[in-house]
């Protein structure tokens, strides 16, 4: 079957590992990798930590708002989001209408493991408890369940993943 030519979008919460599999899912189908959160801070020539310090959380929500409309006027592109840009209404919009979204899910018992390494650049997770990260993880989730796909990467490598991504989307 003939891939589509459509932008396929990683989504999920912060540290499942959107970039990291985006670029292996690039790699298996030899299409042009971009993650936003990486092009909004080649632009902003910031990172989205001292953004975020800098101009506040609503001046990146409408740098990536931006980014992402740029981002989509070209197909074929692995395009992987940061974990908050599907929660943007229009965002969500036209991803869903016109790129294949696949949720990467996680257990929060699993995901709790990688909350010490993600802390630092996270501004999101800065100054919340455990119990006030898992109500944002269970109430992102719901917004992610809306994605084309939904795939559990629970005990898998990167490569794994990227390889279950291929093989869902080519079935599709
Ligand atoms: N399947 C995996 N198994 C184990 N570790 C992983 C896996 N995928 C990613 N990681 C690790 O988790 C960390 C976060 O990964 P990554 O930066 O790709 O997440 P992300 O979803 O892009 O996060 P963000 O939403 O903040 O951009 C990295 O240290 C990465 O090496
Ligand atoms: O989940 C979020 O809201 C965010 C995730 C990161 O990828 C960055 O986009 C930023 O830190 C915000
Ligand atoms: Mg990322």
């Amino acid at each position: 079957m003939r891939p589509s030519s459509k932008n396929i979008i990683l989504i999920g919460f912060m540290g499942v590992g959107k970039t990291t599999i985006g670029k292996e899912l690039a790699r298996l189908l030899q299409r042009e990798f971009v993650d936003l959160d990486q092009a909004i801070e080649a632009d902003a020539n910031q990172t989205v930590l001292e953004i975020f310090q800098n101009e506040g959380e609503e001046a990146f929500r409408k740098r990536e708002n931006t980014k992402f409309m740029e981002l989509f006027e070209s197909d074929n592109r692995i395009i992987s989001f940061g974990g908050g840009a599907f929660l943007q209404s229009d965002i969500q919009k036209v991803s869903l209408e016109d790129g294949i979204v696949v949720f990467l899910d996680i257990s929060f018992p699993l995901w709790l493991k990688r909350l010490p390494s993600l802390i630092a650049d996270r501004p999101v997770l800065q100054n919340k408890n455990h119990e006030e990260i898992r109500t944002l993880f269970v109430s992102r989730r719901e917004v992610y369940l809306k994605g084309h796909h939904t795939l559990n990467t629970d005990h898998m490598s990167p490569i794994q993943i990227a390889d279950n991504i291929a093989k869902t989307i080519l079935q599709a």
